[in-house]
Order: structure tokens, then C-alpha cells, then sequence
């Protein structure tokens, strides 16, 4: 068996020793046996006859005692790992960028080798321990000497132990007589090295083209206009959506100065106003309303401004308006739909705005009917989450499990007839804007506690679920209560309490504004008839002496059967609901009498329509319903009217919501109509037996 030369590779440190082996190997390995020794491990005691090599002429000295003369030394010339150079490639132009080796020639020699193979883009600063003139810089290079870098720094490449060069490896071919055998192979090895390199360049170029490409298309894709330009001046990035503003593509943009392309003074000195690292401002540039924001990316020097088209934006803010209103999310309520000009709902109308003004929790506080919906919509669209949902929940309407679910949602599978996919709770589709917790003080205990969980740590888990969901909303409640003494009694937590009455306001009774109700009665009139309705002065002062326990909604619905009841366009006090007359005891008056004559059974209370009308109305509905149509309410006002019965069509829809409680009919949406139900059918049968 042929036996192979021998090779002796000394080296100082091991890291440098294990690297030069495992390179001799693979280039020489196939023809010699290779052995290796570092100083820092341990060194030979005596070599003869041997060929040597020499990691570097700065370990001559340490291993000179164990060379014998008899021994061929060879010293390598060293040169960087070609393996790691792509990282080096790979960083822009002009870095700064620190080499760090553990003596200054090194340094030198390798900074000029760098240089010398073409990786001349960088701005190499030379460190070695105990350098005069230390110049610091984000990112460092070294070979392998990762020990020796300043602790500032905040990037280091390795670029690995120096290699042996070309020339080394032919010189020692040439010692061993087997340089015309073996030089092709050998420079087919450090061929191959280099094309590796080249791919894995070409491979990363690659990369980045198509990254390039990508972020083109978001960069074209987003409704902004996205300007970029470097500390020059220089635009570097200029997307679709500003041609439409500047009238000029990105080909045309990208690479010129940023005055070439925008003439507007005013928007020149704003996007290159470094004063501070952002800003907004309003433009109108070529007719176009645009805000801009501007901001700075220090560590690229780079200057970035968006473009918003105000007109886009407000029409996108009119769609989002008007889905959720679609989905009946939106607050129906301003500050101007609240009626009165006195002084305590004036002061509570200015408290609320200022309240609007925060993100607190806010707890009102008033009777049935004061208007607490009202606020709690019209704060939230005063409020910064005004293009947010607004979400009204009744917390008495609906059993505790139903309310829970409908609050926080559930997961699949949470409970027998749970949706598949689960469903999301009031509180997730609330995001971004504000829920209404109306009779806040009908929640029982364990929803208290689940609530005052979502409002501490601001996320929730839906019922059945172990997934935990960030929300952000904000609570408005309300209750007609008196909490503090449900505290004392143990049915109200106190800190759920505290956490929802960090804002307070309570809301005057009626009783306690009178001079609003003319005002009021003006506002529902208008509201309810097109018609130019007159009002008996007997009729306000009843309406202003009734303590309206109900307040506004009370008074409310008083308006609405006074609309249904009066003839023609003028309300007198004979229209008044039979409540609003009791305030007078016993003294019954010549208005309730006088309706009295119309009233049909009850003695007590009048009924809310009058039996002839009702018979009229549900004749015309039999008639209809006999040629299989619904009725719709304008077709019954032309039916009444042949009939000899004139309402209007406000009176006539209060006369069907009466019928419709009675179970006659039912009314539907739209042009479904009203239609009639057995229980009508029955009504018209006795009718008909009567007559
Ligand atoms: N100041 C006001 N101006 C005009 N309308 C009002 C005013 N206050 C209340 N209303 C009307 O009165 C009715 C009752 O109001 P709202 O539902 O907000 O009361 P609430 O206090 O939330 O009642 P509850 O808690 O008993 O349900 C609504 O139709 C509302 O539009």
C-alpha cells in the first residue's frame, strides 16, 4: 500500500490550527497525511525530516525549538475566508465599518486584501487592542477574533480565521514535487470555493430582487401616497398613488432630486424640515386636499412622508359610517338631539361634552326615561371613538347565561346549541369604539365579576374559551339604582362599582326642569307630523303641573296619543291621556269626560282607540286580506277616508301598533304590510255576527 507524505501544520491558537487543518484536508488531504499542532495546546517536542508549515512568520519564534534543520519550513501568506465575503457584500455602500484583529499588521494586510479582491464599498476603520486613535462604528468584522471587539458595537461579522492562499498551497506542492500532477485538481478546489460564493451572491441578489418586487407592489397598492428621499435630496421611493397628485410616475420620480419634482415651496420646507423627527400638515396640492405626515428614519438618514387624500378619506369614513349602521351600531344620538334650555340640563349637557372628551369609564345615573341613552350616544359621538361602533345593551332585557354570551361571546362547542365557529360577543364587535350597559345594576354577581375582569386587564375570554382577546372599548353605563345601597347590602360589587363610575353624571328628572316641556312638546310634535299642529294653553299647563314619574319618555308617548286622538291640527285638552288628567284628583274635568264619550268598556282607563276606528281599520285589513293583499299604512288613510273615518298617517300607525297589541295584526317591515292574525280574524267574525 502506497504511503502518504507527511505535512506538519503549526499554528499559534487552536481555533487558527483546527481551521488551516480542516483546509489543508480538504485541498491536500486525497494526497498527504496531514498533522497539526498549535502553541497555545501543545507543541512538538522535535520534528525532522518533515515538511512544515507555519501558520503565520509571527509564531516563527515560539516553535523555532522545535524545528531541526533537517526540517523544509514553509511560512503561508494568508488571505480572508472567501465563505463569508457575501455578508460583507451585503452591506450598503459607504458603511462604516470597524476590522478587528489582534495585531495592527494584521489588520492591515487584511484591509488591503478586502480591498484588493473588490470589497472596496465599505469605510473600513482599523481597531486592534490598544489602538491610539479608537474610531467606533454600529458594525465590526473580524476574523474570528470576536473576543477583541468593543462592547459598543452593535453588529459583528465573523468572517472567520484567515485562510492559507493560492500561492502558499502551489508552494508547497512545489516542495513536495507534485506541482504539474496536482495543480489542476487543487485550482479546480479553489475554483469551485469562488463559484459557491457566486451563487450564494447570486442567490441572495436574487432574494432581494424579488423582495424588491413585492415591496413595489405593496408600496402600489396602499390608498397613500408614500414619498421617500434620501439626506441628498435624492428620491428613492415614489409610489402610485402620488402620480395621481404630482402627475408624474415613479419612473420619472425615483433617482431625481425632490425639487425637480415638487415645486410647492410651503411642502418643500415641510418634508425637509429636520427640526423635528415628525409632523403633519394640511396641502392642497393640484386641487387635491392631502394631509401629510412626515417622519424621519435616522439610522438610514432617510426621509419618509404619506400623502392621505382628505376626500378619500372622509368618503371611506361615510362607508364605514354607514355599515355600521347597516348593523345597527352607531350612536342615533348628538348633543343637539337633547331638548332644553334649562339651567340643569344646560349644566349637564356641558359636563358630558367635557366628559366626551376622555376615555374613562363613565357610570349615569338618572330615573327611567331622563334621557341615559341619549348622553351615553351623544358623548360617544362627541368622543374620539365617534367612527367607532356604539353598542346599546339592555342588562335586564335577557337571562344572565343569554346576556353573558351575548357580552363576551363563545367558542364552539361552549354549550348545547352553541353556533358552530362560535360567535364573537358585544364586546369584541364594540372595538374601537363604546358600549352602553344599560340597567348596569340588574347584573347579577358572577357577570360582575367577569365584567370587572374585562375592565381590569383590558381583554377577554369567551365563554367556554381559553383564548384571551385584547379589546378595546369603552364602557359607558347606566342605572336607575341607588349601587351605593346595593353595595351596602351586598348585591353590588364595589370595586366593579369604582371601575365604572370613574366619570359620574347624573341626569335632572323632568320635575325638576319644567320650563323644558313647551320646548319638549314643540320638539315631538315636529318630530311626529309634517302638519303645523296648534296646542291648547290648557293643554301645556296639565302637561307642565304632572310630575312625570316617566320623565321624557313619558311625556313622549303623552304627545303621541295626543297626536292620535286630536281632530284635525289642533290638540285640546280633551286630547289629554287620562293620566296626565288625574293629576287633578278628583276633580275630574270636562276633557276627560268629554272622552269619556268615546271610550268604550273600561271605566278607568279610556281605551288608546276609539271602537269605531277600530272596527273601520280592521275592515279595511279583512277586505284587503280577502283579495289575499296586505295593507300598507298610506292605501288604509284612502280606504278610512272612503269610509267616512280621516286620520292621518302618524294617526293611524299609533291605531295599528294598538291593534297589533291586542294581537289582531301583525305589522311587517317594508312592503310586506300589515296582515291579519287568527285572533283578527276571530275579532271580524264577532263583528259580523254583531251586525
Ligand atoms: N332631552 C331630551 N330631548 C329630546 N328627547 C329626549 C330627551 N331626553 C330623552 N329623550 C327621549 O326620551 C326617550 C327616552 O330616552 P332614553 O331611552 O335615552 O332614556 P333612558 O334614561 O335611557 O331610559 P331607560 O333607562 O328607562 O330605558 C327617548 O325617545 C329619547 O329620545
Amino acid at each position: 500500500m502506497e504511503t502518504k507524505n507527511q505535512i506538519v501544520l503549526l499554528a499559534g491558537t487552536k481555533e487558527t490550527r483546527i481551521a488551516l487543518s480542516r483546509q489543508l484536508q480538504s485541498i491536500l488531504g486525497d494526497y498527504f497525511h496531514i498533522r497539526s499542532y498549535s502553541s497555545e495546546e501543545m507543541l512538538p517536542t522535535r520534528l525532522e525530516n518533515e515538511i512544515v508549515i507555519l501558520s503565520s512568520y509571527l509564531i516563527k519564534r515560539e516553535v523555532a525549538h522545535c524545528l531541526n534543520e533537517s526540517c523544509r519550513v514553509i511560512t503561508a501568506r494568508r488571505t480572508v475566508n472567501y465563505e463569508f465575503m457575501d455578508q460583507l457584500l451585503q452591506l450598503p455602500e459607504g458603511s462604516d465599518v470597524m476590522y478587528v484583529n489582534d495585531f495592527p499588521q494584521t489588520v492591515e494586510q487584511s484591509v488591503q486584501t478586502l480591498i484588493h479582491l473588490g470589497i472596496n464599498h465599505l469605510n473600513y476603520l482599523p481597531y486592534y487592542p490598544g489602538i491610539p486613535h479608537y474610531q467606533h462604528a454600529d458594525i465590526a468584522v473580524t476574523p474570528g477574533e470576536m473576543h477583541l471587539v468593543p462592547k459598543k458595537v452593535k453588529r459583528i461579522i465573523n468572517i472567520g480565521v484567515r485562510l492559507i492562499d493560492i500561492t502558499t498551497i502551489t508552494e508547497i506542492l512545489n516542495e513536495l514535487g507534485v506541482l504539474d500532477d496536482r495543480a489542476t485538481g487543487i485550482s479546480e478546489r479553489f475554483t469551485e470555493k469562488i463559484i459557491q460564493l457566486s451563487k450564494k451572491l447570486a442567490l441572495a441578489n436574487q432574494k432581494a430582487l424579488q423582495l424588491n418586487e413585492h415591496l413595489d407592489k405593496v408600496l402600489n397598492g396602499v390608498n397613500d401616497g408614500i414619498l421617500s428621499f434620501d439626506h441628498t435630496g435624492k428620491i428613492t421611493v415614489f409610489n402610485e398613488e402620488l402620480k395621481s397628485i404630482f402627475s408624474t410616475d415613479s419612473k420619472q420620480a425615483v433617482g431625481k432630486h425632490i425639487k425637480q419634482i415638487i415645486k410647492d415651496n410651503e411642502l418643500l420646507n415641510f418634508l425637509t424640515d429636520t427640526t423635528s423627527e415628525q409632523s403633519d400638515q394640511f396641502f392642497t396640492i393640484n386641487d387635491t386636499n392631502v394631509m401629510v405626515h412626515r417622519f424621519t428614519l435616522p439610522a438610514e438618514n432617510t426621509m419618509i412622508a404619506t400623502f392621505k387624500n382628505t376626500n378619500t378619506t372622509i368618503s371611506m369614513e361615510k362607508a364605514a359610517r354607514h355599515e355600521l349602521k347597516r348593523k345597527g351600531y352607531i350612536g342615533k344620538y348628538f348633543f343637539s338631539d337633547i331638548i332644553g334650555d334649562s339651567e340643569e340640563i344646560v349644566r349637564t349637557k356641558n359636563i358630558a361634552k367635557k366628559l366626551a372628551a376622555t376615555d374613562l369609564s363613565l357610570l349615569i345615573q338618572g330615573e327611567s326615561g331622563t334621557g341615559k341613552e341619549l348622553f351615553a350616544s351623544s358623548i360617544h359621538n362627541e368622543s374620539g371613538r365617534r367612527n367607532g361602533p356604539f353598542l346599546a345593551v339592555n342588562c335586564s332585557a335577557l337571562s344572565e347565561d343569554l346576556l353573558e354570551s351575548e357580552l363576551f361571546g363563545y367558542e364552539e362547542g361552549a354549550f348545547t346549541g352553541a353556533k358552530k365557529g362560535g360567535k364573537q360577543g358585544l364586546f369584541e364587535q364594540a372595538e374601537g369604539g363604546t358600549i352602553f350597559l344599560d340597567e348596569i345594576g340588574d347584573i347579577s354577581v358572577k357577570l360582575q365579576t367577569r365584567l370587572l375582569r374585562v375592565l381590569q386587564e383590558k381583554e377577554l375570554r369567551r365563554v367556554g374559551g381559553t383564548r384571551v382577546l385584547p379589546i378595546d372599548v369603552r364602557v359607558i353605563s347606566a342605572t336607575n339604582k341607588d349601587l351605593a345601597s346595593d353595595i351596602k347590602q351586598g348585591l353590588f360589587r364595589e370595586d366593579l362599582y369604582h371601575r365604572l363610575n370613574v366619570l359620574y353624571l347624573k341626569l335632572p328628572a323632568l320635575r325638576e326642569r319644567k320650563g323644558d316641556i313647551p320646548l319638549l312638546l314643540n320638539h315631538f310634535l315636529t318630530m311626529r307630523t309634517t302638519k303645523k299642529m296648534k296646542v291648547e294653553n290648557e293643554v301645556v299647563g296639565h302637561l307642565i303641573n304632572r310630575s312625570w314619574t316617566g320623565n321624557i319618555r313619558e311625556l313622549k308617548n303623552a304627545i303621541d296619543y295626543m297626536l292620535a286622538v286630536c281632530n284635525g291640527e289642533k290638540i285640546k285638552v280633551n286630547d289629554l291621556p287620562q293620566e296626565v288628567m288625574r293629576i287633578r284628583g278628583d276633580e275630574r274635568t270636562f276633557a276627560a269626560e268629554a272622552f269619556s264619550e268615546v271610550s268604550a268598556t273600561s271605566e278607568e282607563l279610556p281605551p288608546l282607540i276609539a271602537p269605531e276606528e277600530e272596527a273601520a281599520i280592521m275592515s279595511c285589513i279583512y277586505r284587503n286580506h280577502l283579495s289575499g293583499k296586505a295593507s300598507s299604512r298610506k292605501g288604509l288613510l284612502k280606504d278610512l277616508e272612503l269610509e267616512g273615518v280621516t286620520l292621518t298617517e302618524a294617526q293611524i300607525r299609533l291605531r295599528l301598533d294598538l291593534v297589533e297589541q291586542k294581537g289582531f295584526i301583525v305589522k311587517a317591515k317594508g312592503r310586506k304590510g300589515t296582515r291579519l292574525t287568527e285572533s283578527g280574524l276571530l275579532y271580524i267574525k264577532n263583528e259580523l255576527d254583531k251586525s
